[in-house]
């Protein structure tokens, strides 16, 4: 299954991250993507080492947002870089072959040019209108996954907006899996939230085989 949460800690609804990934785990997600934008390097790395230990013991993946030192420091096994953080090169360089890499790409011509990148995946960026994250660029919709899986060669992680009503559609246009943030960190269930998108990935991908 391919499931993604990236953390949101002002999305919890005061509920401690740590259970939130335990959640989300129990539920079926994938892998988890720790995303903070206001903390101090210091508390990114503690809270790195928190969740690298909870997730350890689940066998899942855990990868740092934007901050290659951080994956380094707390022996994470990747970063998620988007097209104005480090360059793809140079992470890969810094972290080695065995780290997980993903780039955000946000326009057909920015997959294409990913091509002649050994990412792990591209996180197609935003597939729909969401308040999470400011100042993002159009929404490429269900035609923008079609285009970009189009011209691909990579594993597509479509993120933006995605809930349970959307997933099954967001899989058929061409996404291999999807990530979240809202659909899971602020979910009054977020266990249940899991299992349901996971349930719609899977659904999806039986359609598509049986067609
Ligand atoms: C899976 C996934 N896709 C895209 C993004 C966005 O990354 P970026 O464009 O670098 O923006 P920030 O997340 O750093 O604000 C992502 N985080 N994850
Ligand atoms: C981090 C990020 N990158 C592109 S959209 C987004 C936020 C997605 O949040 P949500 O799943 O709540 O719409
Ligand atoms: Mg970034």
């Amino acid at each position: 299954m391919n499931l993604h949460l990236v953390t949101d800690r002002s999305l919890t609804l005061g509920r401690p991250l740590l259970d939130i990934i335990r959640a989300a785990v129990a539920g079926g997600t994938s892998l988890v993507q720790l995303r903070e934008k206001d903390c101090s390097t210091r508390e990114f790395v503690e809270l790195g080492q928190a969740v690298a230990s909870l997730l350890q013991g689940y066998k899942i993946p855990l990868i740092i947002n934007d901050r290659v030192d951080v994956a380094l420091a707390i022996g994470a096994q990747g970063v998620h870089i988007g097209q104005s953080d480090m360059p793809y090169p140079q992470a890969r360089a810094i972290l080695g072959s065995q780290a997980i890499i993903g780039l955000s790409v946000e326009t057909p011509e920015q997959a294409l040019a990913a091509n002649l990148f050994d990412v792990d995946y591209l996180g197609l960026s935003p597939v729909f209108a969401t308040t999470t994250k400011m100042d993002l660029p159009p929404q490429l919709g269900l035609q923008g996954v079609q285009e970009i899986r189009a011209v691909s060669r990579h594993q597509l992680i479509a993120i933006g907006g995605i809930n349970s009503d959307n997933a099954e559609n967001v899989i058929t246009a061409g996404a291999h899996g999807l990530a979240v943030v809202s659909a899971i960190c602020a979910a009054s269930d977020p266990k249940n939230a899991a299992m349901e998108l996971c349930k719609k990935i899977a659904v999806a991908k039986a359609k598509a085989v049986a067609a």
